[in-house]
């Protein structure tokens, strides 16, 4: 009662910040005790689990037998199959007649790999969880699958178990593990079958594909399924809503775990926790569900190329666009690298995720935690995106879930552009500043900045460039005084 008297007493006093938008009430009261049916009307009803969309940061790897020819893409294996001749000229030159796919797996060595110095890497990287190829198309597990063999890390390549490794080493560093699992494999003959027969008869999705997601679940208890691979067939092939239904319900991982939205033909961006849509989705607009933007520093490639040009990397200020642009409308950042296959990250990855890292240290509270803002990218200034914080609900009552009627404490403008006169222009936070009870903060810098008003744009004078803490790009920070 207290709470809500204090709830009462701040909203009417602070409330010219706040959001009106319309969101669906999640029902999680109606679910207490009830299991989920195994049909998506239900299984939407479900509320995100709420640590996802406070992380906004994830870090997404693609590593497999494909790291070994490194060679166009993680795809390769398919691409030299079905003729590409880039991937033919590229084996006839290197490789004798008769070398087939399988035979870069005991290639795959991984010896420098070491678990902690990824997970430390992630860390500071400031990531707050990670996504790893448990089998991509090829078939090929990072984990002793029991259905898959000699076609696993722990029979062939690097004889470790590198789901195990990788997902023990990121949790000792409190960060989330997750699991990218491709239900469809190009090559597999169960699978062929199923699909000479229209998918009338589930043989794969029976004997391999969920026992082996059912062991990955039990082993590991990953937080995210990141599921892909979907396109050739229905959800009704694939099982999807029953296996989300046992997840859901009866699972290790029943309250933590969240899945995208790549469950059959006509479901991404229809259903599942989080939607993905489209790779490098990034719609620039508030979405009215809970989004992941999955994009490769590689532009060219999930896994990794050897022949990677610098020019096609992402720069530092192309990664910082893409994740603020991405949390500015509610959307998850989850940034992708190819390991090498010996287990290394090529320091060109290290250095843009430790640059990131290094301005999230100053400017994180406009990221983590955060929520979207009434406006996202200024309509003056369209370098600029707004982020907002609000009151923390009662954690006590796992029911009260955060409202965007909440009460709002901060707004966030980052920029990312430095205006070359010293002078930010906004036109979306002007009307706030208005009532002169702001106050206006560079993150990382001491003290206060004036602003005046001029034709309904806030001009805002900035410090000098050279004292400035932050770099790539900087964050006001508006609060009541
Ligand atoms: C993360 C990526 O996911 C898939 O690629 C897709 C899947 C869906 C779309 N899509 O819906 O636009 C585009 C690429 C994979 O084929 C690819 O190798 C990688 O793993």
């Amino acid at each position: 009662m207290r709470l809500l008297f204090l709830f009462f007493v701040i909203y009417t006093t602070d409330a010219k910040l706040n959001v009106d938008y319309k969101v669906v009430e999640s029902n999680i009261a109606e679910h207490v005790g009830k299991p989920y049916a195994p049909d998506w009307k239900d299984l939407d009803t479900r509320p995100l689990p709420e640590w996802y969309d406070k992380a906004k940061i994830g870090i997404f790897m693609h590593w497999g037998v494909y790291s070994v020819p490194s060679f166009g893409s993680e795809w390769f294996w398919s691409n030299w199959k079905s003729g590409d001749n880039k991937s033919i000229e590229f084996m006839n030159k290197n490789y004798p007649p008769g070398f087939t796919y399988q035979d870069f797996a005991p290639m795959f060595t991984a010896e420098f790999f070491d678990a902690d110095a990824w997970a430390s890497l992630f860390y500071k990287a400031g990531a707050k969880y990670i996504i790893l190829t448990s089998k991509h198309h090829d078939g090929y597990t990072l984990f002793p699958s029991r259905r898959s063999f000699s076609w696993n890390a722990m029979e062939v390549g690097p004889k470790r178990d590198l789901v195990g490794e990788i997902a023990q080493a990121v949790r000792k560093n409190n960060l989330k593990f997750g699991v990218y699992h491709s239900l469809y494999e190009w090559f597999n003959p169960i699978y062929l079958e199923d699909k000479k027969n229209l998918y009338l008869t589930k043989n794969y999705p029976m004997t391999k594909l969920w026992p082996d997601l059912k062991q990955i679940v039990h082993d590991y208890e990953p937080s995210v399924i990141w599921s892909d691979g979907d396109w050739e067939a229905f959800d009704a092939y694939w099982n999807s809503t029953d296996l989300l239904a046992w997840l859901y319900n009866e699972s290790p991982v029943k309250d933590e775990i969240v899945v995208n939205d790549r469950w059959g033909i006509g479901i991404p961006c229809h259903h599942g926790d989080f939607y993905n849509c489209a790779d490098r989705y990034n719609p620039g607009k508030l979405q009215n569900h809970k989004w992941e933007n999955a994009f490769t520093l590689d532009s060219k490639s999930w896994g990794y190329r050897r022949n990677m040009a610098l020019h096609e990397i992402l720069s530092i200020d192309q990664l910082l666009k893409e994740v603020v642009s991405t949390v500015s409308c509610g959307g998850n950042a989850l940034i992708n690298i190819g390991p090498t296959k010996e287990g290394t990250i090529a320091p060109i990855f290290q250095e843009r995720l430790l640059t990131l890292g290094r301005w999230l240290l100053i400017n994180g509270e406009a990221i983590y935690g955060s929520s979207p803002w009434i406006h996202q990218n200024d309509t003056y200034n369209a370098n600029v995106w707004y982020t907002c914080t609000k009151q923390e609900y009662d954690a006590e009552r796992p029911t009260s879930r955060p409202k965007p009627s909440d009460v709002i404490t901060s707004v966030y403008a980052v920029f990312l552009h430095w205006p070359r006169d010293n002078m930010l222009k906004l036109r979306d936070i002007a009307p706030y500043l208005h009532t002169g009870t702001y106050k206006v903060q560079l993150l990382g810098n001491e003290g206060t900045l004036n602003w005046k008003i001029s034709s309904g744009v806030a001009l805002i004078p900035l410090p000098d460039k050279a004292i400035v803490e932050s770099k790539h790009a900087w964050t006001l920070k508006f609060t009541q005084k």
